[in-house]
C-alpha cells in the first residue's frame, strides 16, 4: 500500500461496496482514511440534503461516518499488528458488531468534518475502535465501535438462492 492510497482503496471486491466506504458503491460516502502516525483520519464535506435542522448535520450521517471510519480502522490496525501491506494476502474483512455514539453538540452542516480514531484493542478476532468527529476543531460526537472478522458463512448468506429473483 503507498502512503497516498487509503485504506479503502485496497479493500477486496467483495467487500468494496459499503454505502459508507466502498469505492465501488456510486450513491455511498465513499470515505477516505489514511493513518496520522497513531490516529486515523477521515475528511468530509456534508452536502446540504446531509441536513438534520437546517445547519446541522443528520446523526445517521454521523453514526455512518464513526462506523466505517471505525471499521477501515479496525482493519488497517490488523495490517499493522501484523507487519503486512493493506493490499497483501490473505485480507483481512470487518464488519460491525456494534456502534455507539454519543452526540454531544450540534454539529455544524458547513465546512469539512474530520473524523479521527484510536485502537483500543485488538483481541482475537475482534477490534475496538474509539472515534470523533471535529467540525472546526470542535468535538461534536464521539462513538466506539467493536468491529469483528467476517465469518465465511457471511458471504454464503449473501449469495442468491438458486431460482430466486436477482431484482
Ligand atoms: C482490507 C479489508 C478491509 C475490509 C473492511 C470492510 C469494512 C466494511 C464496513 C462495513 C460496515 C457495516 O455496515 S457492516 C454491516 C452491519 N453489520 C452486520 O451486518 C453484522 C451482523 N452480525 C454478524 O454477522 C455477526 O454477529 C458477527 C460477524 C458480528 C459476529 O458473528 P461471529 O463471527 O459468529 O461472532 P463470534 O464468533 O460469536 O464472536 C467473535 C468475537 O466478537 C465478539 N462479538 C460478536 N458480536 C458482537 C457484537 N454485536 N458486539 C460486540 N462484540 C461482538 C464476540 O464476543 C467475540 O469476542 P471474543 O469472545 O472472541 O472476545
Amino acid at each position: 500500500m503507498s502512503e497516498k492510497s487509503a485504506f479503502q482503496d485496497n479493500y477486496p471486491e467483495n467487500v468494496a461496496h459499503c454505502y459508507g466506504c466502498g469505492r465501488l458503491n456510486g450513491h455511498g460516502h465513499q470515505i477516505k482514511t489514511h493513518w496520522d502516525g497513531e490516529e486515523s483520519v477521515t475528511r468530509y464535506r456534508p452536502e446540504p440534503f446531509h441536513t438534520a435542522v437546517p445547519g446541522y448535520v443528520y446523526g445517521g450521517l454521523i453514526a455512518s461516518l464513526i462506523d466505517c471510519h471505525s471499521t477501515g480502522t479496525a482493519a488497517a490496525a490488523m495490517y499493522r499488528a501484523e507487519g503486512r501491506e493493506m493490499d497483501t494476502q490473505p485480507a483481512f474483512r470487518f464488519v460491525t458488531g456494534s456502534l455507539h455514539v454519543d452526540y454531544l453538540k450540534p454539529t455544524p452542516i458547513a465546512g469539512p468534518l474530520e473524523i479521527r480514531g484510536r485502537v483500543k484493542a485488538i483481541q482475537g478476532r475482534k477490534v475496538i475502535v474509539e472515534s470523533w468527529v471535529l467540525a472546526e476543531g470542535v468535538v461534536t460526537a464521539r462513538g466506539e465501535v467493536t468491529a469483528v472478522q467476517m465469518p465465511e458463512s457471511f458471504f454464503a448468506a449473501a449469495l442468491p438462492k438458486p431460482g430466486a429473483p436477482t431484482a
